[in-house]
């Protein structure tokens, strides 16, 4: 181990020597983050990935630098957001690593929270078969964040854990369990520039949370939208609230925007084992199969009471979802 400064207790040496390995490669990307703009520009434009994203320069740099990091380990299958198709690495490996090598990219030139998901499998005997199977087979998953500071959050599917990258020595610092999720929470975070295309029970939901202490809820709430999956992640397991990223009407918005192989279930997974819930507006997220790589899925998650509330919301009769809030007959939260 170079990098984590203590091993998960319990954890298989295998899958922690990957994890040390994501995190050597986060450590060194927070350095190169943090000096931006002086020696290169992170933010500029460096071609389109597979699903059209315009890919940014860091963007690039990032999945050639876990490519190259865990080529050397016991990865077999590699699935990155930037890559087609899974690139096969070690045959012999005993590991699949999905990952989002850099989330949240429309914030690198705004010096706002980025960050890195990732998700480790047991590697199939196929590519498919790797990654094309329910979140809740994950060995492993996590998140670094770079922020005002770079922390890494790490699951190996018995709590969350907590690390601080120290500047000074490059290494990882364990601070410790986290916490679990508050079941409630007055915060909700959505792009709300999408109203007009959402579903009506989205709209629903959302109009209630905006009427407060005048609608069913009865209580005032408040909004946060950062823009990078890794960042709202953070903020939720640090003092609860939801995420929602629905379908909605918008071309090519028919399953949202999130990715399920290396963006909703690797979060969904760190959430339920901090004690949330993560679902698709219905069902839990790590329930799902994808059918592609790239496939998309509506995503809410968070504290666990106000994620099964938005489900309700799609039970409701047609005739409540299109009612004022006032008329809503709703339960109050
Ligand atoms: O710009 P929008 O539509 O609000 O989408 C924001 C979402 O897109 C993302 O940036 C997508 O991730 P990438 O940056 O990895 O493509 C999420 O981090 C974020 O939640
Ligand atoms: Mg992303
Ligand atoms: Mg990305």
């Amino acid at each position: 181990m170079k990098t984590l400064d203590q091993v998960p207790q319990g954890a298989e040496p295998a899958l922690v020597a990957e994890l040390d390995r994501l995190a050597g490669v986060a450590a060194e990307l927070a350095q190169r983050i943090a000096r931006g703009g002086i020696d290169e520009n992170l933010a500029g434009a460096a071609g389109t990935n597979t699903d059209g994203d315009a890919q940014k320069a860091l963007d690039v740099i990032a999945d050639e630098a876990f490519m190259a990091a865990l080529r050397e380990g016991d990865v077999r299958h590699y699935a990155s957001e930037e890559q087609d198709t899974v690139v096969t690495m070690n045959p012999e490996g005993q590991f699949a690593v999905a990952i989002d090598p850099l989330d949240g990219s429309s914030n690198i030139d705004t010096n706002v929270s980025i960050g890195t998901i990732f998700g480790i499998y047991p590697a199939a005997d196929t590519p498919d078969a790797s990654f094309l199977r329910p979140g809740r087979d994950l060995l492993a998953s996590g998140y670094a964040i770079f922020g005002p500071q770079c922390a890494l959050i790490v699951t190996l599917g018995d709590g969350v854990l907590k690390y601080v990258l120290d500047p000074q020595s490059g290494t990882f610092r364990l601070l410790g369990q986290v916490a679990e999720i508050a079941p409630d929470s007055n915060e909700y975070a959505i792009n709300t520039s999408n109203y007009r295309h959402w579903s009506k029970p989205i709209r629903a939901y959302i109009d209630d949370r905006v009427a407060g202490t005048e609608g069913p809820s009865g209580a005032d709430s408040n909004m946060r939208w950062i823009a990078s999956l890794v960042a709202e992640t953070h903020r939720i397991l640090t003092r609860g609230g939801i995420f929602l990223y629905p379908a909605d009407g918008r071309q090519g918005y028919g399953r949202g925007r999130l990715r399920y192989v290396y963006e909703c279930a690797p979060i969904a997974f760190l959430i339920e084992q901090a004690g949330g819930r993560a679902t698709d507006g219905q069902d839990p997220i790590l329930d799902a199969v994808p059918d592609t790589l790239h496939m998309r899925t509506p995503f809410v998650f968070g504290s666990s009471n106000k994620v099964a509330r938005v489900a309700t919301y799609h039970d409701l009769p047609d005739e409540e979802t299109s009612a004022l809030f006032g008329l809503r007959g709703l339960f109050r939260a």
